[in-house]
C-alpha cells in the first residue's frame, strides 16, 4: 500500500490484536539477503512489515539514482510467499511533500568511511528511516550487517531520539564464492562479477592476519594490493575500526570491524568482516 491512511490503519488493526511489529526497510530488488532479515523479522515479532523506497535523499547528484534496479511485481511476490504481513511502498512526493524542510543528522560514527566518501548520504538515511519508524512504529527494525555503517548510524539515532524500538543487525548474506550479496551487484559484467570476489577474499586475508597478531597497517597495504590487481579502482578506503563507535584503529585492542569500499567499472561495492582481539 501506498497512503499513509491506509497503513496507519492497518497497524493499529494489528495493534487492536495485540500483536507486535517488525519493519524491515528495503529500497527493493530483493535478494536472499533482504529474505533472511523478513526470516529474522519473523522470529521477532508476530508481524513483519517491509518497506520499498528509493530514497532520493540519500543518493549524490552523481550517483546512481537513476539506474538503481526497480521490481515492485517479484518484489511484491517474494515478500508474500514469506509471509511478510504488509508491504510499505510510499512515493516521493508523499515522503517529501513540498515544504519538508527537517534533515536529521547523526554525528560520530558518520565521519569517516562511507560518512567521508558519500558526503551527506547518511543524512539522508537517517532522515527516512526516522519517517518510516513514525509512519510504521515498529518494536524492532531489522538491518544488514553488510552496511555496517549504516546499522551504527541507525542504533546511535534511535537511542539518542528515544525511538524506544529495537534495532537488530543481521549478519550479511554471501554468495558461495563468498561475494556479499547486493541489489547493485546487478551492474557487474560476468567478467567484473568473477573479479568482484577479490573483495571478500581480500577481507577475509587481513582479518586472519590481524587476528593472528599481525601489523594492522601491512596487512591493510596486502589487501590494496590484491584489489587493485583483482581490478578494483579506486579502493575508497579499507580499514580497521571500532565495532561500536567505528573510530579508526591502529592496533586490534577491542572488538573490531575491518571494513572495505571499492568500486568494479562502474559498480561501488562494500563489504566488512568482524575481527575480535584474542584474551
Ligand atoms: N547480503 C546481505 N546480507 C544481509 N543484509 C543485507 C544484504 N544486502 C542488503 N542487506 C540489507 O537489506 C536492507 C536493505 O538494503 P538495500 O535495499 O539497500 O539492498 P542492498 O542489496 O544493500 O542494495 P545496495 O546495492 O543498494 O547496497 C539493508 O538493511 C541492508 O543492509
Ligand atoms: C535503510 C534504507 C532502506 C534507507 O533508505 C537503505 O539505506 C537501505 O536499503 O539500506
Ligand atoms: N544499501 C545502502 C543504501 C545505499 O547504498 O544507498
Amino acid at each position: 500500500m501506498s497512503d499513509l491512511q491506509s497503513l496507519r490503519a492497518a497497524i493499529g488493526s494489528f495493534r487492536d490484536d495485540g500483536l507486535s511489529i517488525a519493519l524491515v526497510p528495503t529500497m527493493g530488488a530483493l535478494h536472499a539477503g533482504h529474505m533472511a532479515l523478513i526470516e529474522e523479522a519473523k522470529r521477532r515479532a508476530d508481524r513483519v512489515v517491509a518497506s520499498i523506497f528509493v530514497n532520493p535523499r540519500q543518493f549524490a547528484p552523481n550517483e546512481d539514482l537513476d539506474a538503481y534496479p526497480r521490481k515492485e511485481k517479484a518484489d511484491a511476490a517474494m515478500l508474500e510467499e514469506a509471509g511478510c504481513a504488509l508491504l510499505w511502498l510510499p512515493d516521493v512526493a508523499a515522503m517529501y511533500p513540498a515544504g519538508f524542510a527537517t534533515n536529521v543528522s547523526v554525528s560520530g560514527v558518520t565521519d569517516g568511511l562511507d560518512g567521508a566518501a558519500r558526503p551527506g548520504h547518511f543524512d539522508g538515511v537517517a532522515t527516512v528511516v526516522s519517517k518510516l519508524f513514525n509512519q510504521v512504529r515498529p518494536d524492532v527494525a531489522l538491518f544488514g550487517e553488510k552496511d555496517y555503517q549504516q546499522l551504527a548510524v541507525i542504533r546511535r539515532m534511535a537511542i539518542d531520539l528515544d525511538m524506544g524500538l529495537e534495532v537488530l543487525g543481521v549478519p550479511t548474506q554471501r554468495e558461495e564464492d563468498g561475494l556479499a550479496l547486493s541489489s547493485r551487484n546487478a551492474y557487474l559484467s560476468p567478467e567484473e562479477r568473477e573479479a568482484a570476489r577479490a573483495l571478500p577474499r581480500a577481507l577475509g586475508d587481513a582479518a586472519r592476519a590481524i587476528a593472528g597478531g599481525g601489523d594492522v597497517a601491512e596487512a591493510l597495504a596486502k589487501a590494496v594490493a590484491s584489489l587493485e590487481k583483482a581490478g578494483f579502482g579506486p579502493i575508497d578506503y579499507i580499514s580497521l575500526n571500532d565495532a561500536e563507535t567505528l573510530a579508526p584503529m591502529k592496533t586490534l585492542a577491542r572488538p573490531a570491524r575491518l571494513l572495505a569500499a571499492a568500486r568494479m567499472g562502474r559498480t561501488r561495492l562494500i563489504d566488512n568482516l568482524p575481527i575480535e582481539p584474542s584474551q
